[in-house]
């Protein structure tokens, strides 16, 4: 049987717990949305089915691995979210560019690890490991524009790519829960401010209206790509030079390429 997909990437989701990075997978690879707040304990498989190219969990983990042991100092849940929707500005947010910083941009290992793995974020930053980001092709990094302290720990993320991800890996920043505007903390030049500084791109989100979020996975996917030349990722048997089409909302395996 055909693959449904013609690429395989194995993102990851970071940053402060609460954030929504949950919600940010459910919404892309399901198109939906849920108040309910479980904080993730580890690492959240996404729903995606199986022969889709939208994630799985990343290979085998480390027996046990430091972010499930981090769990025991994990807050309650927090953040039932009480506030009505209202709706996003919409609109992409300025692009910092495609190159990172000189001692990031050398290829990184790429494993054929498919999927997207989302950590639990309760100061993790200090626990997750080279185990955790071995493989991955992107990451991105997510804060809440209504939480101030996640958008300064995402200084303490990048730190921890910086030290334990490949020098190689494509990241992304993205301000979610961008449908808060009336409780926004974090102004949007700040941010873009950061990423600049970073080399990345960055977006606002929100899982909750659906803004931005296959406009975010889209563009790493495609700066993936990109990186690798037109390389497959994760499947190598189509020629070089494809480029990423634009998403289906109904098609369950999102992003079509080739
Ligand atoms: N208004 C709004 N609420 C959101 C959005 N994304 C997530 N939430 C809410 O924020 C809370 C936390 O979302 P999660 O996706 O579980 O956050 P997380 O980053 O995965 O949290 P941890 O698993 O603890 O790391 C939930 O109550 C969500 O409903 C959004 O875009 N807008």
């Amino acid at each position: 049987m055909a693959k449904a997909y013609d690429h395989l990437f194995k993102l990851l989701l970071i940053g402060d717990s609460g954030v929504g990075k949950t919600c940010l997978i459910i919404r892309f690879a399901e198109d939906s949305f849920n108040n309910t707040y479980i904080s993730t304990i580890g690492c959240f498989p996404s729903p995606a089915p199986a022969e889709s190219p939208v994630l799985r969990c990343p290979s085998p983990s480390p027996p046990n691995p430091p972010w499930v042991s981090a769990s025991a100092r994990a807050p309650p849940p927090r953040n039932r979210l009480q506030d009505p929707h209202r709706g996003c500005r919409g609109e992409e947010d300025q692009t910092a560019g495609l190159q990172g910083p000189d001692d990031m941009r050398h290829e990184g290992r790429v494993k054929e690890a498919p999927g997207t793995g989302d950590t639990a974020g309760q100061e993790r930053f200090k626990t997750i490991t080279t185990a955790y980001y071995r493989g991955a092709m992107g990451i991105i990094l997510v804060y809440d524009i209504t939480d101030e302290k996640s958008f300064e720990n995402i200084q303490n993320w990048m730190k921890s790519i910086k030290e334990n991800a490949s020098a190689g890996v494509e990241r992304l920043l993205l301000g979610n829960k961008c449908d808060m505007e009336a409780k926004r903390k974090v102004q949007k030049e700040r941010a873009v401010k950061l990423a600049r500084e970073h080399g990345i791109r960055f977006f606002e989100t929100s899982a909750k209206s659906s803004t931005n979020v296959d406009e975010a996975f889209s563009s790493l996917a495609r700066d993936i790509l990109l990186k690798s030349g037109g390389r497959r990722p994760g499947n190598s048997h189509k020629p070089p030079g494809t480029d990423l089409r634009a998403c289906d909302k109904k098609n369950t395996s999102k992003c079509s390429l080739g």
